[in-house]
């Protein structure tokens, strides 16, 4: 279930440049640049408090940079909300599962369809015919994603009462909803036994393999990390430490003083 050979992806999706954020007087980025080529699963990895999740942030368009600029698709961005993020291919998952809890879980993974509906909830309640077809046709795609996911046990089980894997199993799903070109996964394995890390690395593999989709995710898990991933950005206190393939950051002497090695 590794990327065993080395994959080589030319075509930058999405670029970070010289991008710095503060929060009063934390400093959460410093400077910070790197790309996220089509088709290549991504990881950002570092010590608690590094930056990781800001880095998100700022890519989805919820934190907006003091300094620097992000290019999505060639094209320079400017302020961006997170549903425009959304509507332009970037979908994520939290790092706490943020779904409805008392909603099941293909009513959560429909709500990740939402962008995608030509027509609003209310009209397609009052008008049947062609607004039925095309609610049907996003059932249609939330049960294919249920399939691939394996979670057709759970579909109307309300997610509350899911374990925590599968929790997080139904947030990818409804971010695969949003057929999305870019995934931004926070920390997909974290709470996960060792059997269900398994299961999760599978499918994020799946993921970009079939459908294929470029994922950035963060994980503390070097083990993980060093399996899946194609390249490694590495951060800490806010600033890049290290850029490149597994194997080479792995050997880092600088990663593994600040990260690898020993903790801060
Ligand atoms: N909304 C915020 N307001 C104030 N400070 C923040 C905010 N978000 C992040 N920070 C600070 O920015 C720094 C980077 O935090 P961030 O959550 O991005 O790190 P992280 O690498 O994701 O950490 P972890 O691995 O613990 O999740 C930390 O010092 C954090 O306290």
């Amino acid at each position: 279930m590794t990327q065993n050979t080395a994959r080589v992806f030319d075509e930058v999706l999405l670029e970070v440049k010289d991008i710095s954020l503060a929060f009063g007087g934390v400093k959460a980025l410093t400077n910070i640049s790197f790309d996220i080529r089509k088709g290549e699963i991504r990881a950002i990895i570092g010590p608690n408090g590094a930056g990781k999740t800001s880095m998100l942030n700022v890519i989805n368009g919820f934190y907006h940079p003091q300094d620097g600029t992000i290019t999505y698709k060639g094209q320079v961005r400017r302020k961006m909300r997170p549903h425009n993020a959304a509507k332009q291919g970037i979908a994520r998952t939290f790092q706490n599962v943020a779904l409805f809890k008392g909603m099941s879980t293909l009513d959560n993974i429909m709500t990740g369809r939402l962008l995608k509906m030509r027509t609003n909830m209310l009209l397609q309640a009052i008008y049947w015919g062609p607004n039925q077809r095309e609610e049907i046709r996003h059932r249609e795609y939330c049960e294919q994603i249920i399939d691939f996911l394996e979670i057709q046990a759970i579909r109307k089980t309300p997610v509350g009462r899911l374990p925590y894997g599968l929790q997080k199993r139904v947030e990818l799903a409804r971010a695969l909803a949003m057929e999305p070109e870019l995934l931004l996964l926070d920390e997909p394995m974290a709470g996960m036994n060792v059997e269900e890390k398994e299961d999760m690395c599978r499918f994020v593999l799946d993921v970009n393999e079939e459908f294929g989709t470029t994922i950035a995710l963060i994980e503390h898990d070097m083990g993980v990390v060093m399996d899946i991933s194609d390249r490694v950005v590495v951060l800490d206190y806010g600033r890049k430490l290290a850029d490149g393939p597994p194997d080479e950051v792995r050997r880092d002497e600088e990663v593994i003083r600040a990260y690898l090695g020993v903790g801060h």
